[in-house]
């Protein structure tokens, strides 16, 4: 029985299990999804820290700017330095950005704002000093413990910056499933095949899975397969990856065909089936399932389109939800012009979006030949979901987009 997209993601979610934590290096956990709080051990910034290079005051020396003023310099405080005291009025510190204010004073001077003669420090009529100025005080951008990073965060350099101040040395993230991608069917030869006979096809379907998976970063380890017609080998490579990896990925024989082995060879090996159909094109013969180890499994329809649509549209969201990602929220366009498409199924149907020139963004419809035209969707940013209720959609209606990796 066919289902719609939606009561397939549903059916997915409710059978995937969640993958387990490790540490990981924050040198290396840039694209990981955080499986821990990231708080603040300290204020930030830490001490009153000077942003600009020129002298540390104090503002009550300075009051009359009417008036030409003059300070005696009496050292240099660096950033890295513990910090130094203003013995008396009358005096200043050099300081550099990044450095401690010193004790006793509350302000600082650029040097473009001063003349020098020597140790002394002139500070000329016109020239305004307030308490705080040239200041990030202690704690003004937040206080101890505060939540930085929540759970479920994708690790950008943004969250990396923020864990290495606070001295997050290792950080807890979701371990990244390894994946097996199997090409099934007698008519594929590899890439650099010497000979490709007229009968024949190059692999493709298994190198797109494996390029938009590296490039999604959600994955680990990644290794391809081809299965050949013949059930023997099928089901002892099947037995294989099921026991060694974490997520199985099938591309081809799960239609109708006397030779789409698949469906009833992951039945034999155990794999329970909670899915097989969808009432959409492309990507209707979708099955997916889970081993006794609850590896899931999808069996991607061998249409390259609709391989690369399932990949985005349910593949991809449930390595997501395995990791405890944050789901990104759901991205929307507006169809540039109108698109019909008569079946009782919804279209995925491959877009190019542009600004509209209004502040919005339009997805120009780059429909697709047939769902084996691999070349359709060069040039094409993804694809907008278009439900099976309706058959003629207008320029100007608003449909879920889904983004290539
Ligand atoms: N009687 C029916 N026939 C078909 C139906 C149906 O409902 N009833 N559904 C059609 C739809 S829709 C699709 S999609 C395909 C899916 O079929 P399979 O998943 O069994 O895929 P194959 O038949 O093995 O391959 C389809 C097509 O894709 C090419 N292919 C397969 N793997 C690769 C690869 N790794 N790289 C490049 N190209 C690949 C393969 O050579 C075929 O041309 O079934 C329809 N039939
Ligand atoms: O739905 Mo099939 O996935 O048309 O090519």
């Amino acid at each position: 029985m066919l289902v719609t997209p939606a009561a397939a993601t549903e059916l997915i979610t409710t059978h995937l299990a969640a993958l387990p934590s490790e540490d990981c290096p924050l040198a290396a956990a840039h694209g990981r999804v955080l499986r821990q709080t990231i708080t603040a051990d300290r204020p930030l910034p830490p001490f009153d820290r000077i942003t600009m290079d020129g002298f540390a005051v104090r503002s009550a020396d300075l009051t009359d700017s009417s008036v030409e003023r003059r300070l005696r310099c009496t050292g240099f405080q660096a950033a890295g330095m513990m910090a130094q005291t203003l013995a008396a009025s009358g005096l200043c510190i050099e300081v550099a950005t990044g450095a401690v204010l010193p004790n006793g004073t509350d302000a600082v001077i650029p040097y473009e704002e001063t003349e020098r003669d020597g140790e002394t420090i002139i500070i000329p009529a016109g020239a305004v000093c307030e308490s705080g100025q040239s200041l990030h005080r202690t704690g003004s951008d937040v206080a101890t413990g505060t939540t930085l990073v929540a759970p479920g965060t994708r690790l950008s350099g943004r969250e990396i910056a923020v864990a290495a101040t606070v001295g997050a040395a290792q950080l807890r993230v979701a371990v990244r499933p390894s994946v097996a991608i199997l090409a099934t069917g007698d008519e594929l030869v590899e890439v650099d095949a010497p000979h490709v006979g007229p009968h024949q096809i190059r692999r493709s379907n298994d190198y797109a899975l494996r390029a938009a998976l590296l490039q999604s970063g959600l994955t680990g380890r990644i290794e391809r397969f081809h299965l050949r017609d013949h059930r023997p080998e099928i089901d002892a490579t099947l037995r294989r990856v099921l026991a060694e990896f974490d997520l199985v990925l099938l591309t081809g024989g799960v239609s109708k065909g006397k030779l789409d082995h698949i469906p009833k060879a992951l039945a034999e090996l155990g794999v329970t089936n909670h899915l097989h159909g969808v009432a959409q094109r492309p990507g209707k013969p979708l099955w997916f399932g889970t081993s006794s180890r609850r590896t899931p499994v999808f069996a991607l329809p061998g249409n390259p389109v609709s391989t690369y649509t399932c990949l985005h549209r349910y593949v991809l969201p449930a390595l997501r939800h395995q990791l405890g990602a944050t789901p990104p929220p759901p991205e929307t366009v507006r169809l540039a012009e109108p698109f019909r498409f008569a079946k009782p199924l919804a279209f995925m149907l491959p877009v190019q979006v542009r600004d509209d020139g209004a502040g919005g963004r339009a997805a120009h419809p780059a429909p697709f030949n047939t769902s084996g035209d691999l070349g359709g969707l060069l040039g094409t940013d993804g694809f907008v979901e278009l439900p099976a209720e309706a058959t003629d959609f207008a320029a100007g209606d608003t449909f879920t987009f889904w983004r290539w990796t």
